[in-house]
């Protein structure tokens, strides 16, 4: 644990500053707290390395945009917007761009964090970066979107690039946003530039198996979980958080598996079905109706009931901070695979271990995405385009050896798996920055 007698400390407390940056309500920190927690709690397992911690702790490029557009009845109307690269020591700044009513600057400062964690976690050769704008994208018609998407990547042209910060898909962004994004930075630099940014359609440089791949890595980590916890997967009863991309690929491809999906939640309500809910017939049925409720054969929830659904496996999938000390005391899963990205609150990670849930973390169990998006940009370099089996493999291989390696942490410190994940990652980048120096 770090002291006050500890010089780096001494230093800090002589130069006025503290943990949290200036830029945030020191009273209303936001998600960027949670980070600032996860980071707290690894520190002493870092040995040497924790010589550099505050690197961590502050992200090292924050930029704010004004992205003005015409709306269709010709009035103008401006969005906040954001593109934070939270750590580049071990490569260039890697993650998605999320456009959301609730973005804030410290939502986007925490994704970031959790981006630079997860690459390091999985050993890809990436830092941290993360996008977004503060909108509720359902309120504007596909000509918004297309002019707001092209002019925030102008605005935050500055920054990304091919070998320099590499957006993605994230909530409420899809390939389509990407192509926009691609095709307005092409047109910036006077050249196509494929790898600029990855989750794109596959006629434009995308890759075959990242539409699923977050869903694959959840399925293939929680598997993974599963054995080591002596459950089975045929049966199993799995509920499920979040119906979009990573949601409903998750679901998807436990049910293949033959587990059984016994609850859904989305914005729009929760459905439950003991006897098991076809996640394939509930997505017909959402992309019919607009809503997951009144599926044929499930029972609709309250909100807060999806948290006490008798299940084996949990797997949020929507937004942050969902699971908090006044719901963890409800989940009666044995293990939860966080699909999304922050969705377990420090607190509630503290119960879930005193009563022996066992969590496989965000920057595990959702690093399937990023580690696609790593072979996108790898193919799109090389133009050379590998087949869905090629990528299905090693994006199994990858998952599963990062799991069996983060297990093998946890049990020779006794923590959990998120903390393990975090000794390993957070060892890799200071390593690299310990090795890079400071300049001069
Ligand atoms: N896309 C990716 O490759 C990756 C995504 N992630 C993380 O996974 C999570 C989900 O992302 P993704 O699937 O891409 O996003 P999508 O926009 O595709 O889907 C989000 C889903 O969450 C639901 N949702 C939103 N808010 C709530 C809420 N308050 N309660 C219940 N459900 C809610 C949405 O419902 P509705 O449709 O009704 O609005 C939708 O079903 C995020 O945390 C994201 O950061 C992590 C790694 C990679
Ligand atoms: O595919 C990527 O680059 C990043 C995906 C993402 O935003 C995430 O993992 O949270």
């Amino acid at each position: 644990m770090t002291t006050t007698q500890d010089p780096q400390n001494q230093t800090q407390a002589r130069l006025g500053q503290h943990a949290i940056p200036s830029y945030l309500d020191p009273n209303n920190i936001g998600p960027y707290e949670i980070f600032l927690e996860q980071v707290e709690r690894v520190t002493p397992y870092l040995g040497k390395l924790a010589y550099w911690v505050e690197t961590l702790k502050r992200p090292k490029r924050i930029l704010v945009v004004d992205v003005p557009i015409h709306l269709d009845d010709g009035t103008v109307a401006h969005f906040e917007g954001y593109r934070v690269q939270h750590n580049t020591s071990r490569g260039p700044a890697k993650g998605g761009v999320r456009y959301h009513q609730d973005v804030t600057l410290s939502e986007v400062m925490a994704l970031s964090a959790w981006m630079t964690i997860k690459n390091a976690a999985v050993n890809l050769p990436y830092g941290g970066g993360k996008g977004g704008i503060r909108i509720d994208p359902r309120k504007y018609s596909t000509g918004e979107l297309e002019r707001l998407t092209r002019r925030y990547t102008t605005e935050i042209g500055l920054i990304i690039g091919p070998e320099k910060d590499i957006p993605a898909p994230d909530v409420n962004t899809n390939p389509q946003t990407m192509a926009w994004m691609m095709d307005t930075y092409s047109m910036n630099v006077g050249r196509t530039a494929t790898g600029v940014v990855t989750g794109k359609p596959v006629s434009l440089g995308g890759s075959l198996g990242r539409g699923d791949a977050t869903g694959r890595g959840v399925f293939v980590t929680g598997a993974e979980a599963m054995k080591k916890l002596g459950m089975g997967l045929e049966g199993a009863r799995i509920a499920v958080q979040g119906f979009g991309n990573v949601g409903n690929a998750a679901a998807r491809i436990f049910h293949d598996h033959g587990a059984k999906i016994v609850a859904i939640q989305d914005v729009t309500g929760t459905i439950h079905s003991a006897a098991g809910i076809d996640p394939y017939a509930a997505l017909e049925h959402l992309g019919r109706t607009g809503k997951i409720t009144g599926f044929a054969g499930s029972e609709e929830l309250g909100r807060a009931e999806f948290w006490g659904v008798d299940c084996d496996v949990l797997i949020p999938a929507a937004l942050e901070k969902q699971i908090t000390s006044d719901n963890a005391g409800q989940i009666r899963a044995r293990l939860i695979v966080e699909g999304a990205n922050g969705p377990t609150t420090p607190a509630a990670d503290d119960l879930l271990a005193e009563r022996g849930v066992t969590v496989v973390p965000d920057v595990l169990a959702n690093a399937g995405g990023v580690t696609v998006s790593y072979f996108e940009w790898v193919q799109d370099f090389s133009s050379f385009f590998w087949t869905e089996d090629e990528i299905n493999a090693r994006l199994d291989r990858i998952m599963s050896e990062a799991f069996l390696s983060l297990w093998d942490v946890k049990e020779r410190h006794g923590v959990t798996l998120r903390t393990a994940a975090y000794i390993v990652a957070c060892t890799r980048v200071l390593e690299a920055r310990a090795l890079r120096g400071l300049y001069p």
